[in-house]
């Protein structure tokens, strides 16, 4: 599925939050949205989900013009998205039922999912029984049962501790290998950001402007990301964040 921005501006009662945002994203690419904190991500993925309308410009599935949500782009968030009352598979089987499976069907694709995300024989337990990598496992499980053409991936692993964020990734990484969805991500995190997408975009603070785009080789990677060094240095110096040599050899110096 090809999403397509066009001129998109968008403003909440006079405050410009984004301003002329233009980018086409190819069918089976993920690029990853980061910038500082209320610069607009979120809402760039609102609007790709149909949850808001831009003020002005258009957004474009596969070439059409599209105002509004459809399971087959599907919104993932950072956390407590999964219904507390319903365990793990009925909240999975949850996503099939509402495109009018049978409930039946739906738990037994939705135990094969939760199976696929390492999770097989917590079906039957309730979110608040298991840890929070385990409830974002079973949210993945849910994101992909209705094998939505489009994921929209808003910090996904934004509440998790740095390891369980890594095998969360690798995770979500291989249910893409499988699916191959066209998938936005918006993240705080530049290592993920460098880990998972094809394309990284870098915005400016509010109203959001792409201050530079980078391209990733498709090649396999690991967590190892030296081979990024350079790129993640740039990311981090636009977004504000000192990387530079010189700093941490004077902080160094400092310490000794
Ligand atoms: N529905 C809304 N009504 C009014 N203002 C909104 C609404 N949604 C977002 N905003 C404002 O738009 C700006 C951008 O918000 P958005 O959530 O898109 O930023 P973000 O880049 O995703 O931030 P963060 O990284 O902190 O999640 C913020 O100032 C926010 O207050």
């Amino acid at each position: 599925m090809k999403l397509s921005f066009k001129n998109i501006e968008k403003d909440f009662s006079g405050l410009q939050v984004i301003k002329n945002f233009n980018r086409e994203i190819q069918d089976g690419e993920l690029v990853a949205l980061v910038g500082p904190s209320g610069c607009g991500k979120s809402t760039l993925l609102h609007i790709a989900a149909g949850l808001e309308k831009p003020s002005s410009g258009d957004f474009l599935v596969d070439g059409v013009p599209t105002l509004d949500p459809n399971p087959e782009r599907t919104l993932m968030f950072q956390e407590n998205a999964l219904y507390p009352w319903l365990t793990l598979g009925q909240n999975v089987a949850l996503a099939l039922e509402f495109q009018k499976a049978n409930k039946q069907v739906a738990l037994a694709q939705a135990r094969d999912w939760l199976d696929k995300v390492n999770l097989k024989g917590f079906e039957d337990y309730y979110p608040h029984q298991v840890s929070g990598g385990m409830r974002q496992r079973a949210a993945l499980a849910r994101a992909f049962i209705s094998q939505p053409k489009a994921l929209l991936l808003d910090e996904p692993f934004g509440a998790l501790d740095a390891l369980t964020r890594m095998t969360l990734q690798d995770a979500l990484r291989q249910l893409i290998r499988e699916a191959r969805p066209t998938v936005l991500l918006v993240t705080h995190d530049v290592d993920e950001a460098l880990f998972l997408a094809d394309r990284i975009l870098v915005f400016s603070s509010r109203p959001a402007t792409v201050l530079k785009e980078f391209q990733l080789s498709h090649h396999e990677k690991t967590h190892d990301l030296s081979e990024f060094a350079n790129m993640r240095r740039e990311i981090l110096s636009l977004l504000g964040i000192h990387a530079e040599k010189e700093e941490s050899a004077s902080l160094e110096e400092v310490a000794a």
